[in-house]
């Protein structure tokens, strides 16, 4: 949202109000500061242990109180959080336009990813704009009998962010050897999904001497009791903390591979040249997988090492993947937001 938050605040016609949440208080700060997005209304909201119905009874309130405060006249949120859903319901209650940024995105199973997907497809009911990253996600919404007219391409605002960012990080930090980037931290690969995704990059780490597995571990304690107990202990694998997202793009830019089941990292690495290995059995972005940026490859241990051993050792395999192109956006997603709005 950094980048429509800026737009926002260059534009004559808008007050713009940003309010945070706080659904994961540890990420948002380091990106709020490093991005330098001020907040109007910190409603302080997560919970240790917090459940997603506990965080949107918490939520609905106290969104509600702001948009009477502030006498909302419309309301932006982007993405698939229950943040998103929250902002959307209350805003529709009070019977304040919503717009959604990252509209769209489907994989048409409400399983994958839980419950992200559940609430894209609700918020896209009552939503007002529907600023679609992609023509495909475009293509979605107006499957689902969404105007035309409320459809809006933009590409993503994530690739603003990002490009933004390289700009200010200047060249890459050069590196000996080379380095995989592994994320994993999706609901629904919990458990079993999440041990063989770390069984694949351990054995990678013991087959090739020259890798590094750098490994930012998402704070939720599912995540973290798994990379103990699979990862520790290795000379080359890493566990690192959630990076400051300067410091994430700098580990992006100097891996020559990346293994994650995040979406946006699925939208970064492509524009950073990177190869990227899908750890999900679906994705809501195939428009890297079509464009041979990024491979599909779920959570076998066996078909994840194979398809990362086939990029390690093939190099024009390797050069055909690291074309330096992102389909989710040219950098321009905020300035193609506002003037929707207008
Ligand atoms: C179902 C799904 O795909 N939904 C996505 C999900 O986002 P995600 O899966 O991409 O979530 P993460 O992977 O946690 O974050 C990614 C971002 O964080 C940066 N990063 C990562 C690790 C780190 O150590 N330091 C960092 O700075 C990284 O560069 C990137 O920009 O929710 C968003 C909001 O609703 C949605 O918009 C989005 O579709």
């Amino acid at each position: 949202m950094a980048p429509v938050v800026a737009a926002l605040r260059a534009t004559e016609w808008a007050r713009c109000v940003v309010v945070a949440t706080a659904q994961h208080r540890d990420l948002l700060d380091q990106m709020l500061s490093r991005l330098e997005v001020p907040v109007d209304h910190d409603l302080n909201l997560m919970t240790e242990g917090q459940v997603p119905t506990d965080l949107i009874a918490r939520m609905l309130p106290a969104l509600d109180r702001v948009l009477v405060k502030e006498h909302a006249s419309i309301v932006l949120a982007q993405g698939d959080t229950t943040t998103v859903l929250a902002a959307a319901l209350a805003a529709f209650h009070r019977r304040v336009p919503f717009g959604h940024i990252e509209a769209g995105l489907r994989t048409q199973n409400l399983g994958q990813p839980f419950p992200e997907e559940g609430y894209r497809q609700m918020v896209a009911r009552i939503a007002r704009w529907h600023f679609a990253p992609t023509s495909g996600a475009a293509e979605h919404l107006r499957a689902e009998g969404i105007s035309d007219a409320s459809i809006y391409i933009t590409g993503n605002t994530g690739i603003d962010t990002l490009m933004h960012t390289v700009r200010k990080l200047g060249p890459a930090p050069a590196r000996q050897g080379r380095a995989i980037l592994l994320t994993a931290h999706r609901r629904e690969n919990f458990g079993l999904p999440l041990r063989n995704i770390l069984a694949a990059a351990r054995e990678l780490a013991d087959r090739y001497s020259d890798i590094e597995i750098l490994y930012p571990v998402h704070p939720n304690p599912n995540v973290q009791e798994s990379a103990r107990s699979v990862l520790a202990n290795h000379p080359r694998i890493k566990l690192l903390p959630p990076q400051d997202y300067f410091d994430f793009v700098d580990l992006m830019r100097q891996s020559s591979l990346i293994l994650t089941d995040s979406g946006g990292v699925q939208e970064e690495a492509p524009a950073l040249a990177k190869p990227v290995l899908v750890l999900r059995e679906q994705t809501e972005r195939p428009e890297a997988i079509d464009a041979g940026v990024a491979k599909l490859v779920g959570t076998d241990t066996g078909r994840i090492v194979a398809a990362a051993m086939h990029l390690l050792d093939d190099a024009s395999s390797y050069a055909r993947m690291a074309k330096g192109t992102s389909p989710y956006g040219d950098g321009k997603a905020a300035a193609r937001i506002i003037s929707g709005l207008t």
